[in-house]
């Protein structure tokens, strides 16, 4: 027999026998907060700020807006636990390692989202945790199931079991969000990340970490993520407070957060709408953003305080008051959200230092970067970024040497489920289940929000000129050997697509982006909107030999 049926044997025999230590078993009744406690909080905002209303404009309150109600999410099934099974576990777990000669005395389990965790304290001295971690492969078969991890909590003095669940629990973000941790917080910029797999909720506050950095594979969880983060501070916040730059140059991933413009969302001068979509608007929003830190500073100087928040303070008392030489004003807090970093290390190094001088200036002036990326290599992270973006979130990645380069480990590696991370902050690495946000629950917030009275227009940041940059002026005399085949697809197909020049005449992006601007400046196609394809000036190939002649 061997020996792992043999202690199957004992187990059977021994369960009724025997009365082992009764787990204390940790589950946490989830608990929401009513809805008046949510009211509650938009009205105290709302009441601080008018105590000056005379400092503001007349809309600026927006004094008729509600913040968005917990019933616009889902409520998705709560975290079963089968008392049973858990027993059966933890019997499991005693005798068998009793079996290997390790006796334990005592054994405290927490059921988690997705794993549970069997904490124990090994009788006697001299038993290390690698002998137990030597079982791993026995103790799992006996619990029936793959693998289970093991490792030691020197904090307690344990020794923890990691089983997985036979069903895991999502992390809704109706869960998260309702919770007392982040309906009663106090922080600056709560945002309900998720829970740990101890099951206690993870808020952190944004305004603390100052920026984040995001990585993992496609398909891990990342947009879901961001998705939470946005609605953490589309809660707790009033539209004066906070205002988003929302960057997405290769996907529509931030589309259905338009209609927030008049409410939550900054932009530049020369984007059409407030979602940050091409290449040209992703750079004007970096310097827009330098440009309006460096403003910032000035104004903290004038003011004579340290940072942003004792900025607003002394402004809301009406210790600041407006002049043409000291042109003070609120302040809402900036939170850059780029969904795909390696879109702007493509810039070269301009996007790369203009990220960095943010990430290291702006954290006293109340801009917050929060950078995610699947590509989690040393080209796009770099020691730079890393130096600077200190609080990160590693989701699954495929290799060792990438969770090594994210967070100089390798525990983003050894993740196994969709939603679940390493959070790493101040040399901690804590592993949570991250919150979940579904499409729907953005669309019923964003609707609820966005038709409500808002304000004339999005936040404007300074744009290139502010910045005292001119775009680069196109020079047609210098036109691409490809100028005029591309011309004429575009006619004929009538779309200004700059992918379709790409495939068809096989260029890179940078050559077919340059081809379309001289286009662009020939008259032939009208100017970028978004990731829309141009419009396209002229009707016909007659019409186009005719109008080059005239201008070439
Ligand atoms: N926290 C979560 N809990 C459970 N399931 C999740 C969670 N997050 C994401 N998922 C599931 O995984 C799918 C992919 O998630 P998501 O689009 O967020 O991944 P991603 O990392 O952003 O991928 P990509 O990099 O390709 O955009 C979702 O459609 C959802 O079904």
């Amino acid at each position: 027999m061997s020996l792992s049926n043999w202690i199957k044997k004992q187990i059977a025999n021994l369960n009724e026998k025997v009365n082992p230590p009764q787990p204390n078993v940790y589950v946490e009744t989830i608990r929401e907060a009513s809805q008046e406690e949510f009211s509650l909080e938009v009205e105290q905002i709302q009441e601080e700020l008018e105590t000056d209303i005379e400092a503001f404009n007349d809309d600026f309150l927006l004094e008729n807006y509600q913040s968005p109600t917990l019933d616009l999410l889902e409520e998705l099934n709560p975290l079963v636990i089968n008392r049973d099974k858990l027993e059966e576990q933890k019997n499991t777990i005693i005798i068998g390692l009793r079996g290997f000669g390790i006796e334990i005395s005592s054994i405290i389990a927490t059921v988690g989202p997705t794993v549970t965790t069997f904490e124990i304290t090994i009788s006697g001295i001299g038993k290390r945790v690698e002998q137990v971690v030597k079982l791993s492969d026995d103790i799992a078969s006996l619990l029936y199931k793959s693998r289970i991890s093991i490792y030691s909590r020197p904090e307690n003095g344990t020794i923890a079991l990691e089983v997985s669940n036979n069903v895991n629990h999502i992390v809704g973000i109706r869960e998260s969000i309702s919770h007392p941790s982040f309906v009663e917080s106090t922080m600056q910029l709560p945002l309900a990340l998720g829970r740990t797999l101890y099951n206690e909720p993870l808020v952190i506050d944004l305004a603390s970490i100052n920026h984040l950095l995001i990585a993992g594979s496609t398909g891990q969880g990342k947009s879901s993520l961001l998705d939470s983060i946005i609605l953490s501070l589309l809660y707790k916040k009033h539209p004066s407070q906070v205002k988003l730059i929302l960057i997405s140059t290769n996907r529509i991933s931030f589309s259905v957060y338009k209609r927030l413009e008049k409410h939550f969302l900054a932009s530049n001068p020369s984007n059409k709408g407030a979602i940050i979509v091409n290449k040209d608007g992703a750079l004007e929003s970096l310097y827009g953003l330098c440009e309006e830190m460096e403003n910032r500073y000035e104004l903290l100087s004038l003011a004579q305080v340290r940072n942003h928040s004792d900025y607003n303070k002394k402004f809301l008392s009406k210790e600041l008051i407006p002049t043409k030489e000291f042109p003070f004003k609120f302040l809402p807090t900036l939170v850059l959200i780029i969904d795909e970093l390696a879109e702007i290390t493509q810039f070269g190094k301009d996007g790369e230092n203009l990220l960095i001088k943010l990430a290291q200036k702006s954290r006293s002036v109340g801009i917050h970067l929060i950078i995610s990326t699947q590509r989690a290599s040393d080209r796009i992270i770099t020691n730079a970024i890393k130096e600077n973006f200190t609080t990160r979130i590693g989701f699954r990645v495929p290799a060792k040497s990438d969770s090594n380069i994210l967070l100089d480990n390798d525990l983003a590696s050894k993740i196994g489920r969709i939603g679940e991370a390493i959070y790493q902050s101040h040399n901690q690495n804590i592993k949570i289940q991250c919150s979940y946000t579904t499409v729907n629950e953005i669309e019923r917030v964003v609707e609820f929000i966005g038709k409500q009275d808002g304000y004339s227009s999005a936040f404007e940041l300074p744009g290139y000129e502010d910045y005292g940059i001119e775009k680069e002026a196109v020079d047609l005399s210098k036109r691409d050997k490809m100028f005029e085949d591309c011309a004429k697809m575009v006619v004929n197909s009538q779309s200004g697509s700059t992918s379709m020049l790409q495939r068809k005449f096989n260029l890179g992006y940078n050559r077919a982006d340059r081809i379309m601007l001289q286009l662009e400046a020939a008259g032939i196609v009208g100017s970028a909107s978004g990731s829309k394809p141009r419009d396209v000036l002229i009707t016909t190939e007659y019409e186009l030999a005719r109008h080059l002649e005239e201008l070439f």
